[in-house]
Parts: C-alpha cells; structure tokens; sequence
C-alpha cells in the first residue's frame, strides 16, 4: 500500500466514547417521552450493540434517522432533527468536560508512516473531527482530511458508500486499489470494500473483541485491538491507553 486513511473517531482519537454516550443520553430522553406502541422496542438504546449497528460511522442525521427506524415505523424529518441536535448539545458539553486523546498506538503508527513517507488522511463523517484532532495534537500528522463539514459542503453521501474515502485518496493523489483503510465501524468497513480499497483494516477495542466477526463479515481483511500491532517491530512495552492511571 502506498498510502493511508484513518476514520477518525475510535481509530485516531478516544471520542466514540463521548459520541456512544451522547447518543446513548439523546436517545433514552426520547424513548422516555415517546414510548414506541411496540412493547418489544421500548427498551434503552445499547452504547454497544446499537452504536455499532445503527449510528457509528455515520452524519449525525443518518445515524439518528437509522436509529429510530429501529424503534418507530417511518421517524418523521422533525422528529429525526430534533433528536440528532440534541444529541449534538451532549457531545459538544462531553468533549468540552472531558476532552478527547490519541491513541498511543496509533500515534506510533502515524509516526512510523510518516517516517516512510507515506501519504496519510483521515477521513470522519464528523464535523467535530478537525478540532478534535487538533486538540489531540496530532491533526499535524496528516495530509488531507475529508470531514463531515467537507463532505456536506462536497454533497458527499455518508458511509456505507464510499466517497468520504474516495475524496481522502484524490487528495492524497494514490489510486484506491493503492490505498489502505483503517476503520472501526461496519459502515466504514463496507464503504472502504465498496469503494475497492487495496486494504481494510478493522479496529475492534471492545474488551472480549465481541466486534471483529462483525468487521471481517463486512470486509475487513484484518482486525487488531490496537493500532501498534501493525508497527514493523512492536513496541516493548503495550502503548499506555488514554486516561489509565500511569
Ligand atoms: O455529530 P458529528 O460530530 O458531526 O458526528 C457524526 C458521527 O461521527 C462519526 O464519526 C461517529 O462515529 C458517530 O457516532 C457520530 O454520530
């Protein structure tokens, strides 16, 4: 591979966390207000299971709109808006309280491929995703970034199609077939397979790696728990997590 796009959120920096949660907050507000008729899809939103499934990887409507489909016969536009900036007021209160920080092992990683000089982007359907970078401090490292503002201004569509990363490549001037993906949502996955990416590595952080039967069902040719696994010699010691006490 000749170069390389990193989604963003749970790949680069800690903050699908923040993003579950938030969801998580929004979405239980919403059940408690409107019960669904169907005693079966009353129960609260899963910061696991339903995040995977419904909304990581995707704009903030897609993923709320996904969401309560699951829930309601057809959600309506308004409804679909509300609970999405609500979920918006969360997270930006969430990141401001807590913040958000790189991956040790990824930053490793980026730091070995910039050594090679490899061409490196990161792509996110996140409009926070330049300041989280930024405040991550490794925003420097990268190339090119395809954000969920450039891809809104660009009338790109979100993950599961391609065209974030596509746009990511372009940037980058490296044919996709060239180009590797790393992803940490079935969304992105399937985007990176569909866009016909050279390599798709899945990101499973879950502690019993409960997701990587799933990421490897949607396409990807390899799934590690920490991106340092990909370094050509690992590090000795495993890199020290985010927010783990020294
Ligand atoms: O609301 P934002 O920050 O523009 O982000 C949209 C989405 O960005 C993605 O990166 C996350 O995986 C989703 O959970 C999130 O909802």
């Amino acid at each position: 591979m000749q170069a390389v796009v990193f989604d963003t959120d749970g790949v680069i920096t800690d903050s699908a966390r923040l993003h579950a949660a938030a969801w998580q907050a929004a979405f239980d507000a919403w059940l408690a207000a409107h019960p669904p008729a169907d005693p079966a899809r009353r129960g609260p939103f899963d910061p696991v299971a339903d995040y995977a499934r419904y909304v990581d990887g995707k704009s903030r409507l897609d993923g709320a709109a996904a969401f309560l489909a699951s829930r309601v016969p057809e959600p309506d536009r308004a409804t679909v808006e509300a609970v999405a900036a609500d979920k918006e007021r969360r997270y930006t209160a969430l990141l401001r309280e807590r913040g958000a920080d790189a991956f040790p092992g990824t930053v490793l990683l980026l730091r070995e491929l910039r050594r090679t000089r490899t061409p490196l982007a990161a792509a996110s359907a996140s409009r926070h995703a330049r300041a989280v970078l930024a405040s991550a401090h490794v925003l420097g490292l990268f190339d090119a970034l395809v954000d969920g503002v450039e891809s809104a201004r660009l009338g790109l569509p979100g993950k599961p199609q391609p065209a974030l990363f596509l746009e990511a490549a372009r940037r980058l001037g490296v044919p996709p077939g060239r180009c590797a993906v790393v992803e940490d949502a079935t969304a992105g996955v399937a985007a990176a397979r569909r866009g016909g990416f050279g390599l798709v590595v899945g990101v499973d952080r879950s502690p019993g790696q409960e997701l990587a039967p799933e990421l490897r069902r949607y396409g990807a040719d390899l799934v590690v728990s920490d991106l340092s696994a990909l370094l050509p010699e690992p590090p000795a010691r495993p890199p020290h997590p985010p927010g783990a006490p020294r």
